[in-house]
Parts: C-alpha cells; structure tokens; sequence
C-alpha cells in the first residue's frame, strides 16, 4: 500500500524564455544538438511559470506524469524518458562517488511521481515545453541533490528548455554533443531592469504543427536554413551580445526583428511551407514598424516563435504608450482583462490614430526579465499521503 511508505518530494516552478537569436533546426535529433548558438531574455516568473511536483517513495508502482490535470502516457514519451533516464545514471554516479548509504542508493532505484502545471497556455507557441522541461529537471535534480550542469538534461526534454535554467539573457552554446552543449547566462536579469515585454496572445488553440516537427522539415527542405546557420547567425550573435551589453535599445531590436523575420522566411522555404504566423501577426508587425517610423527611432520590436503569438520588446519610458496602442486596436471592448502581468496605463494620449481591429487578440501579457528555476515552499502538486495529484 503507497500509504505505508515515506514518499520524498519537492515542488519547483520555471520560467519561460524567448529568444531573440532563435534555434531552429538540429544537428542530432535524438540529443537535440543545435544547428546554431541561440540567446533568449528569461521572464519573469510572477507572470508565466510552470510548476511542478516530483516525488518518490518505495510504494510507487511505476513512473506516472500529470499535465494540467490530465494524466500523460510516460512510457511513449521519449523525451521524458531521456530526462528521467539522464537523472538517475547522474543520480547513480554521484551516489557511487560519494560512496553513498543504502537507502539513498534505494531511492535512486524508486518510481517518481510527476505532476506539472503552466499559469498560461500550453502547447501554444509560448514556450510551455521550455518552462515545463525547465522546472522538472530542476526540481528532479533537488530530488536527488544532484551537483553539476543540468542544462544538458534539460536540452534533451526541449531544446530551448536549457535556456530557461537561468534568469536574464541566456546563451545556449551549440556546441557538437551532448556535453558541450549547454546554456549560460550571458548577462543577469538586472543588467537591464527597463526591458519590458508584452505578450500578444493572438490565439490559445495548440499549433498544428509543433517546433519539434516543423524544424525538422526545414532542415530537410529549406537551403535558406543552412545559408542562415552559416552566413547570417554568427554575426548577429556578436551584435546582439554586444547590443545587450552597451543597453543599445535599437541595435537590439533591429537584430530582434530581423531574427523573426528570418525563422518565418526559413518557415516559408520549407516544402511544405510552415505558416505559424497569422493575419492578426502581420498586422502586428505593421503596428511597430508604423510606431518606430513615426518617432524615427526604434522603440519597439517584434519576434515571433513557432506560432502566431507575438513578443514586443520595448522600454519602461514607452510602456504605457505602447499600451494605449495596443489596447486601441485591439482591446476593443475586452474591459480590465485584456491586460495582465506588470500594471499598465493604457489610456495615454494618443500620439496618432490607430486603426480598431476588434476582437482578434485574446489578452496581452505585460512581463519584464526575471530569473531562474526556484524551489518552491508553500505549494504541492502532489498529495504526502498519496502521492497522486491534488486537483484545486
Ligand atoms: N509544464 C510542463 N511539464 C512537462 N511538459 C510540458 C509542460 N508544458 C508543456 N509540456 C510539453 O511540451 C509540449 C508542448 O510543446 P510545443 O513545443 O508544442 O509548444 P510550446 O512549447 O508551447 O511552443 P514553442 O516551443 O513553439 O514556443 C506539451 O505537449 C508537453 O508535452
Ligand atoms: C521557435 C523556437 O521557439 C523553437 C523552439 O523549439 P523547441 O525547443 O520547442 O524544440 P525542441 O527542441 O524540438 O523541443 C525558437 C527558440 O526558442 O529558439
């Protein structure tokens, strides 16, 4: 009976990330090994986090994974398996090095209890397979008190998961196997404290065709891709690193833009063509590059993941500008919700009249840089008594 026995857990919560040197496409598909080195702003946790329980106990019968509530299949799941085989093999070595007791070794051998949560959409194109890879390798690693980089174990749940293991601006090192491709933190979420970001979520509805997926047609198909890997990323990691560290705003956001633009023409140039972006999308890519022309300087940027959803990059100064914006043409009607995150004055004067476009936004997030993975104390996913999940 799982009563009888002492179940061990920890409950950790994550970050998203999104990147502005974008990954796309792999070198090892079995040990997501990036084509290219990506850089991605973590944000900040209050606003969008995957949390997640992970237990163990000698009663548990076998591996068992809740998402959202919902029991997922683990046996089929290759990536979780990768994760969780990746964990016990490092668990094991250090155990061993440690010439560890008995019972530590014992837990090692036991089943774990899974259960996650994300406070935002999933599967959607806002990066919920970085944040949830993020938070159960972390919180798996407290399980087990694992020393050493976990961005490798991350890396094999989702690519861009290893950049949600650290706060600010983070690089993720191409790299050519499966150790020396790891993230680090580039710069800490304090470098720049006026960075702010609003989350235009165009649609909820998961994609049709994942990054996973999608990615791997490209490599097949698109000539752009190996073009852009070889001739057009390296460079722009330079600038943007360099961009970052001298707070160059429209540096910053022009290698942002164009980054964006890129993924989506590689996206195009695949065969069959990949189309994340959607009508409401360009209509955001109009909107900043109306609001940069109109002040003949770039206060605003764009850039898209694999799905229609946008992320704009702007500076506290111009937050509750580009608020006012937003919210005039598309917060039509949408009352206090259609804004959340950070505080925002939507109701600036006006510096020239936006067009409506009604109700093809759901709501918008306003978020800045954050940290890090965190271990959390005043929340469970999971019951102590029987390790199954506890539904609020
Ligand atoms: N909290 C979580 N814990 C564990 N796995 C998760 C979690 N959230 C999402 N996932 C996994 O990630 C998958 C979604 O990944 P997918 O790449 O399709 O979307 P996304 O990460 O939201 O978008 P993108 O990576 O394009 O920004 C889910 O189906 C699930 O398997
Ligand atoms: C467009 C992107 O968001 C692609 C993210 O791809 P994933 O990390 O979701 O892919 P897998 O490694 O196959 O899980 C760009 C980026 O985050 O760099």
């Amino acid at each position: 009976m799982q009563e009888e026995h002492e179940i061990e857990m920890v409950t950790c919560s994550a970050p998203v990330n999104i990147a502005v040197i974008k990954y796309w496409g792999k070198s090892c598909e079995k040990k997501n090994i990036p084509l290219n080195s990506s850089i991605s702003l973590t944000l900040n946790q209050d606003h969008l986090k995957a949390t997640t329980t992970v237990a163990t106990s000698k009663g548990f019968e076998s591996d068992k994974v809740w998402l959202n509530g919902v029991k997922q299949d683990v046996v089929n799941n290759a990536r979780l398996q990768a994760c969780l085989n990746e964990i016990r093999s490092w668990a094991r070595k250090q155990a061993a090095r440690r010439k560890a007791d008995a019972k530590e070794l014992l837990k090692i051998s036991q089943k774990i209890h899974i259960a996650s949560q994300n406070n935002f959409p999933t599967a959607a194109g806002l990066a919920s397979s970085a944040a949830g890879y993020a938070a159960l390798v972390f919180a798996l690693g407290q399980l087990f008190s694992i020393e050493g980089d976990l961005t490798r174990i991350a890396r094999r749940g989702s690519g861009s998961a290893c950049r949600s293991m650290d706060g600010g601006f983070v690089e993720w090192i191409a790299g050519t196997d499966e150790d020396d491709s790891i993230a680090k933190q580039f710069v800490p979420e304090m470098h720049w404290p006026e960075l702010r970001v609003f989350i235009i979520v165009v649609s909820k509805k998961k994609k049709d065709i994942g990054s996973t997926g999608g990615m791997k047609n490209s490599v097949e198909t698109s000539s752009l891709l190996q073009y852009r890997v070889s001739d057009v990323v390296p460079h722009r990691l330079t600038a943007v690193k360099t961009a970052i560290l001298e707070h160059d705003f429209s540096a910053f956001a022009e290698i942002c833009m164009k980054e964006s633009n890129q993924l989506h023409a590689v996206c195009q140039d695949t065969y069959p063509p990949l189309l994340y972006m959607n009508d409401t999308s360009k209509e955001i890519v109009k909107l900043v590059h109306k609001y940069n022309d109109f002040y003949g300087s770039t206060r605003l940027a764009y850039t898209f993941d694999a799905g229609p959803n946008a992320f704009l990059f702007t500076l506290d100064p111009f937050a509750n500008e580009v608020a006012t914006i937003l919210n005039e043409t598309f917060g039509f009607n949408s009352g206090d919700k259609f804004f959340r995150g950070l505080s925002v004055k939507a109701n600036e004067p006006l510096p020239y009249e936006c067009g409506t476009l009604e109700k093809s936004v759901e709501y918008v997030i306003c978020t800045n840089p954050g940290k890090g993975p965190k271990v959390v104390m005043d929340e469970t996913l999971l019951s102590n008594k029987s390790g199954l999940p506890i539904f609020n």
